[in-house]
């Protein structure tokens, strides 16, 4: 039954383990020719707690980033006039996919298939909504992504 279906949340381990996931991804970032020069001086424990609440929010946990930090249209502020390149938005991509390596996500097919679809909508929005001249929505929930096409097999 669908209603037994994990959200992408507790699969991948809750709050702690998309900490994890964004400490190892900001920990690249750091030092990456390409990404580290959207956030001089490092990436703050601040930035990092925001978009773990972020994410909590959109694989199916507590919807905290609505409630508490200004919802769909404070993150889109966030990335207004970053003018993110083509190779910006790929390279930020690739690195999530490393960094869910490296934080020991759940490796079975379906899960990262899932999480990589959210980060390709997610990079490629983020990317138009950062060009100067960009026609944006301004208003919109946070979205809440599934397990599209592939849940876990249940037999
Ligand atoms: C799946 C894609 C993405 C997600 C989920 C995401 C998420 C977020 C969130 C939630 C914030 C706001 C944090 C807060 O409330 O304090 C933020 C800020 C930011 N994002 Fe993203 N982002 C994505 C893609 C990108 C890309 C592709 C870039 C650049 C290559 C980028 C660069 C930034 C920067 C520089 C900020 C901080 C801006 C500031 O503090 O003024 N993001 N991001």
């Amino acid at each position: 039954m669908a209603s037994e279906v994990p959200t992408l949340f507790d699969w991948a381990g809750g709050r702690d383990a998309l900490r994890r996931f964004l400490d190892c991804f900001y920990d690249r970032v750091e030092q990456d020719e390409e990404l580290a020069g959207f956030f001089p001086g490092g990436v703050s424990e601040e930035h990092r707690d925001h978009v773990t609440t972020w994410w909590a929010e959109v694989l199916g946990g507590p919807d905290a980033y609505t409630r508490e930090l200004g919802g769909y249209a404070a993150m889109l502020a966030h990335h207004r006039n970053l003018s993110i390149t083509p190779e910006q938005r790929h390279r930020f991509a690739t690195t999530m996919s490393l960094a869910a390596d490296d934080a020991e996500l759940p490796d079975d097919p379906e899960f990262r298939a899932a999480l990589m679809g959210y980060v390709e909508w997610g990079t490629r929005l983020a990317m138009h909504n950062s060009q100067p001249d960009a026609e944006v929505v301004e208003q919109a929930p946070v979205p809440r992504w599934g397990w599209g096409v592939a849940p876990p097999y249940q037999p």
